[in-house]
């Protein structure tokens, strides 16, 4: 097994902590919202339901779990709807998902980067803004609240006219408001008049889950957990099944349920105020108590009634592969266990099974596991517990049971959960440890914050900040490493379509992709390639960064792309860049001489499943060789295409939004081979981690971990790599070469020299950057301050 990428303390989080008022909610729902596809959600709350059966049909007599409360018996729905609306809590950094986070990801946005048109906002709204809808439909009480609070804001405003700033923006927003309140009083009389919307669909949501209770007979139970009737349960089934009610057991604690506390609550539970709080919760329409609380409650009295004692027995338990380790012989003592016997049995038992005392399912088992209908809090559980076992093999491994065993369980589970193919599960099992691949899958699931970058050819962050801070929009910078990020929380108007966005002020755009153009460094007055432009989302940044100075080629060879690409070059305002349509591997033909040149190369997409959910399925090898090919040709074209001679350039950045090495190294690596003139230099990126030096048996360059890897678990962004190549004069870079193969040979001088030169380029890099002109980040600070305070004061009032 080659180099996995490793967990380790990072520098500063890319994206601004979040702010008090938007305190953490509810961390455990993370957990709950961990659904794959949407094609493989489970009716909500069934695998919960069947697990809780097994446990009371086996325990029945043992009542080895305690029964929780309805209301803490209620596991939240693992739904994508949870998914797919994050907790704010459920960023794995600081930064959180907008209120408007999208009801559906499955659409992706048309690239992952940038959104040219009212087609790229759509697609933009969904990834990471929410639905549309929101915005501009009647029906939300959130919507209701907002306007309510812009009718009062219209009188605040009156008042605040000393505040001379603001008054033309909110002249201009009176107006739009008092012809918005029409609107809405019309909808408001419309909606008067018609029936509650969705009080149908509750009546037939509770009819089916009537409906569905009603199933819970004996034989749907026995069948569900593929036992037969009438027989004896094996040692290992009857452990199997108390370990299930363990894991439920966890589950509910995950979820902030306290077990403790159910033998009080218990008789509270079956009074008035349980039903009361569940009935509640239903009419709330509330999915997630619908599913998992009621529903649980529901069918937990069916089987008291229906279940008999003896009734569960069978030598062919398809049971779960279910996590034991945590089994504490006082717990269960405590929660009242009548048959000691089977408890010391069990313990011996597991003292042959390794630490963990988590079985990996039989072969008979996993058949009808295949069989039976998908159980994905099963699977979720399974997952967990072997990446937990895999981190420590020897001690909590079952005898017998090899690593590839486990591996294997694992790529099939996070096939069937995650809804990956096999070749891209087993890709990035490959990639990361066991359990930081689960990281990272789990981290698809969850849409990346909104940011945008501010267009420093038309405006100053501090004032478009403050623009849409008047218009509502709660925001952020992005952090200290950029001066023209802003991190979109929530927005009252669609953020892709603002008097602001439509006159070129800022682009709707994820911050890994300003990484390359930081990367590249564009000086004033050069001469420029991106080879791969469209939609334009870094060369319209290139051209800021020129200060509209020298000359950007914005290539791209699809033709339809070009469209969106001169679009937005024109709405952003760039007068130094020309459009051309080539294939890019033509390019060192049609011209060159460039001073630096960009290559955001086509690519798998591996790094932003979470925007395009269909790349988990529709990348086979045989894309991968294609894909890698073109890329290693395209990357020697834009090593030719630049001028080893450039006075103040001379460079080529790599960059792909995806995260395998086949497309990032391997490509990189094939490139100074062929190029012996071409060396890795700093990025000047100061977060991400470093590009791998070796991996499954493949050695690299030893400068390759200057390049940045940015990973959606570790950094809430989009996965990206970053390499900058210097292209030198091919005899001065064979010498060069030379030099430096000698040199390696002296490990200590190696490691004294490394860093001085990285930071000196760094800070070389930093100070010309043309942006820090204009930055003040103490006096940016201040303005935002005061205008977040002056927006508070008014919702206030
Ligand atoms: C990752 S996207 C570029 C995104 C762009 N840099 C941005 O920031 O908006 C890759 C682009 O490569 C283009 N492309 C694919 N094959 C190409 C080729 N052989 N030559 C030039 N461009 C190509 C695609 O049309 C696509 O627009």
């Amino acid at each position: 097994m080659g180099r996995r990428a490793k967990n380790k303390q990072g520098p500063p989080p890319p994206l601004a902590e979040p702010k008090p008022k938007r305190e953490n909610k509810a961390p455990a729902q993370k957990v709950a919202s961990k659904a794959p596809s949407k094609e493989a959600a489970p009716p909500a709350g069934a695998p919960a339901k069947r697990a809780k059966q097994a446990v009371r049909a086996e325990d029945a007599k043992r009542a080895a779990v305690a029964k929780p409360t309805a209301r803490q018996a209620a596991p939240k729905k693992a739904a994508p709807q949870a998914a797919q609306k994050p907790s704010k809590a459920a960023a794995p950094s600081s930064q959180k998902p907008s209120k408007e986070a999208p009801k559906s990801k499955a659409k992706a946005a048309k690239h992952p980067d940038t959104f040219a048109s009212e087609d790229d906002l759509e697609d933009a709204m969904e990834w990471g803004g929410g639905d549309r809808d929101e915005f501009d439909l009647e029906g939300s009480e959130e919507e209701e609240d907002e306007e309510d609070e812009e009718d009062e804001d219209e009188d605040e405003d009156e008042e605040d006219e000393e505040d001379e700033e603001d008054d033309d923006e909110e002249e201009e927003e009176d107006e739009e408001e008092d012809e918005d309140d029409e609107d809405d009083e019309e909808k408001e009389e419309q909606r008067a008049a018609a029936p509650p919307k969705n009080a149908k669909a509750l009546a037939s949501k509770r009819e089916a889950k009537d409906a569905q209770a009603e199933d819970y007979s004996v034989d749907n139970v026995l069948a569900s957990l593929g036992l037969p009737k009438g027989k004896q349960l094996t040692e290992r089934q009857k452990r199997k099944l108390r370990a299930e009610a363990e894991r439920l057991e966890e589950l509910l604690k995950s979820h902030g349920y306290s077990v403790d506390e159910v033998e009080e609550d218990d008789d509270e539970a079956s009074g008035d105020e349980a039903s009361d709080d569940s009935k509640e919760a239903h009419t709330q329409g509330d999915d997630v108590q619908e599913a998992g609380l009621a529903g649980l409650e529901d069918a937990e009295e069916d089987v008291e009634e229906d279940l008999p004692d003896d009734e569960f027995g069978s030598d062919d338990v398809q049971g779960s592969d279910i996590p034991s380790d945590e089994i504490d012989d006082d717990d269960l003592n405590a929660e009242g266990l009548e048959d000691e016997d089977d408890l010391e049995g069990s313990d011996d038992d597991l003292d042959e099974e390794g630490e963990s005392g988590f079985l990996l399912p039989t072969v008979e088992e996993e058949e009808a596991e295949e069989r039976a209908p998908l159980d994905l809090q099963l699977v979720q559980m399974r997952i967990r517990e072997v990446g937990k076992i895999l981190s420590d093999l020897p001690r909590l491994g079952e005898p017998g049971k090899s690593r590839a065993d486990y591996m294997d369980r694992l790529s099939k589970d996070v096939q069937r959960y995650y809804g990956y193919n096999e070749y891209l599960a087993n890709l990035f099992l490959e990639l990361f440890a066991p359990e930081e691949a689960i990281e990272f899958f789990e981290a698809n699931e969850v849409p990346r914050p909104v940011t945008i970058r501010v267009n420093t050819l038309k405006t100053r962050r501090r004032d478009l900040a403050q623009k849409l801070i008047n218009r509502g929009v709660s925001l952020e910078p992005v952090g200290a490493w950029s001066k023209v990020g802003l991190q979109i929380f929530e927005s009252p108007v669609p953020i892709g379509a603002t008097p602001e966005y439509l006159v070129g002020d800022y682009m709707l755009q994820a911050v890994s992709s300003f990484l390359p153009c930081i990367a590249l460094a564009p000086q004033p007055g050069e001469r420029v390639l991106d080879m791969a432009s469209a939609p334009g989302g870094k060369v319209t940044y290139l051209s800021a960064l020129m200060q509209n100075t020298g000359c950007v080629f914005a290539n791209d060879s699809n033709k339809a792309r070009i469209k969106s690409l001169t679009a937005n070059i024109h709405r952003m305002g760039c007068r130094n860049v020309v459009v051309c349509n080539y294939d890019g591997r033509q390019f060192p033909k049609v011209m060159g001489g460039f001073d630096r040149v960009m290559l955001d190369s086509p690519c798998s997409g591996t790094g932003v499943v979470s925007k395009d959910p269909s790349v988990k399925t529709n990348k086979s090898k045989r894309d991968f060789i294609l894909l890698t090919q073109l890329q290693k040709q395209l990357i020697l074209c834009a090593i030719d295409s630049v001028s080893p001679k450039s006075e103040t350039g001379g460079y080529v950045v790599y960059s792909t939004c995806s995260v395998t090495v086949e497309e990032n190294e391997e490509v990189v690596e094939y490139a100074l081979r062929k190029r012996p003139n071409v060396r890795i230099v700093p990025t000047g990126i100061e977060f991400g981690r470093d590009g791998f030096k070796s991996f499954r048996g493949k050695k690299f360059d030893e400068k390759m971990p200057l390049c940045r890897r940015i990973f959606p678990h570790a950094h809430n962004l989009d996965g990206f790599f970053v390499c900058k190549l210097k292209v030198e004069l091919p005899n001065k870079g064979a010498k060069r070469r030379q030099e430096a193969e000698a040199a390696a040979v002296d490990a200590a001088a190696e490691a004294d020299a490394a860093p001085a030169p990285a930071k000196r380029a760094r800070k070389a890099e930093a100070s010309a950057a043309p942006e820090a002109s204009v930055f003040d980040a103490e006096e940016d600070d201040a303005i935002l301050a005061r205008a977040r305070a002056r927006d508070a004061k008014r919702r206030r009032a």
